[in-house]
């Protein structure tokens, strides 16, 4: 069986609410999926969301390294030469890691469908439950608290509250919500490069001081500033996540040796998909760090390949798959089954999304 062609299309979805983090404001879900089908009819779905502000990469330049650059790289190769094929993938462009993930994706799916098995467990089967965090956007002080109310009420029990906007301000932001939610909510704070090195251990040290019980803080400071990430990590207590600082497994390693965290937050879209996502889950397993799976602003077929990875591996100890919670809608057919906090895996083979809007069956 050998890869045929490769259709690509677009998905456009109205956000529930306006997504706001230190970085950016948006409306809506607009990502390129991809369709990869083979000689014998069979066919692999992804999808992959232009966050040019975190990997550079535009529903232009998407279009452009799938059609030009992976296409004719891999169109004619065995689905059964799994390695080649990522080893080319990886190797015909560099960077351009949010296509290289719908294209990953979809290669993964059709060879778990090929074998007739739940990608998930094919990859490791380790569970198959994930709880998830919800994302609450920074906004005024009263209307995140409302927010983080109504989200409780919806059943999430761990709530990721954006901030790095207004530097200390965020101490109060925090200490608002941790008094309206109450003791037993796990609350994440994401401060998406908002903050400086001495400010970060300023702000989580307030927090600390105050008993605020965080769970983690995500990348406080700049994703190149790996000497401010051992900073923060070294002068408090709270455990700091990166995120935006890795992308690829010589960034985890580096990271780690130097104790730049104390977790890792593994998205398809900075490692360029799931071959290289899982290496960064082996180095972190040798090194003893857990990692959480993230998302950026996507639709429900990207986030289940994440959730496969994520129901594959006991590394993976925590969740930010919240992108279909935050859609107004779900315009796909199949896949795991998203229940408020939690992502049930299913028997589907493959990724388990049988149809994706914009391509005809
Ligand atoms: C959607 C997810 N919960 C999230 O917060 N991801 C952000 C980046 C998302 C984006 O800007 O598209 C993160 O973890 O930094
Ligand atoms: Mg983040």
């Amino acid at each position: 069986m050998f890869i045929k062609n490769i259709e690509i299309g677009e998905i456009f979805i109205p956000l529930a609410r306006p997504f706001k983090t230190a970085l950016r404001t948006v409306n809506n879900v607009e990502d390129i999926v991809i369709k990869i089908e083979t000689d014998t009819g069979l066919t692999g779905f992804g999808e992959a969301p232009p966050t040019a502000v975190i990997t550079g990469d535009t529903k232009g330049s998407i279009v452009t390294a799938v059609r030009d650059f992976i296409t004719p790289a891999i169109v004619g190769m065995e689905l059964d030469n799994l390695d080649g094929i990522f080893r080319k993938l990886n190797s015909c462009i560099v960077k351009n890691t949010s296509a290289k993930a719908a294209v990953d994706m979809a290669i993964y799916d059709l060879y778990a469908k090929q074998h007739n098995t739940p990608l998930y467990k094919l990859l490791g089967g380790n569970k198959n439950l994930i709880e998830t965090d919800i994302t609450i956007s920074v906004n005024p002080i009263p209307e995140m608290v409302a927010d983080s109310l109504d989200a409780v009420d919806h059943g999430f029990n761990i709530l990721k509250i954006k901030v790095g906007k207004e530097g200390l301000k965020d101490v109060e932001r925090i200490q608002a919500i941790r008094e309206a939610v109450g003791p037993e909510i796990k609350i994440r704070v994401d401060a998406n490069q908002g903050w400086n090195a001495k400010q970060s251990v300023q702000i989580i040290t307030a927090m600390e001081d105050k008993g605020l019980n965080i769970e983690l803080v995500e990348q406080p400071v700049t994703a190149h500033d790996f000497k401010g990430m051992q900073y923060v990590t070294s002068h408090v207590t709270t455990p700091i996540l990166a995120d935006e600082s890795v992308f690829s497994a010589e960034d985890a390693i580096n990271l780690i040796q130097n104790g730049g965290a104390d977790l890792i937050n593994i998205k398809l879209m900075k490692t360029g998909g799931i071959y290289n996502a899982l290496k960064i889950c082996d180095i972190a397993e040798i090194y003893g760090v857990e990692c959480m799976i993230g998302c950026m602003l996507e639709s429900k077929l990207s986030v289940s390949a994440a959730a496969h990875l994520a129901a594959a591996k006991g590394v993976i100890t925590k969740a930010d798959l919240d992108g279909p919670s935050l859609c107004k809608i779900d315009p796909f057919t199949g896949g795991p089954l998203y229940e408020e906090n939690l992502i049930r895996m299913n028997e589907t083979p493959g990724i388990g999304i049988e149809k994706v809007p914009g391509f005809n069956e």
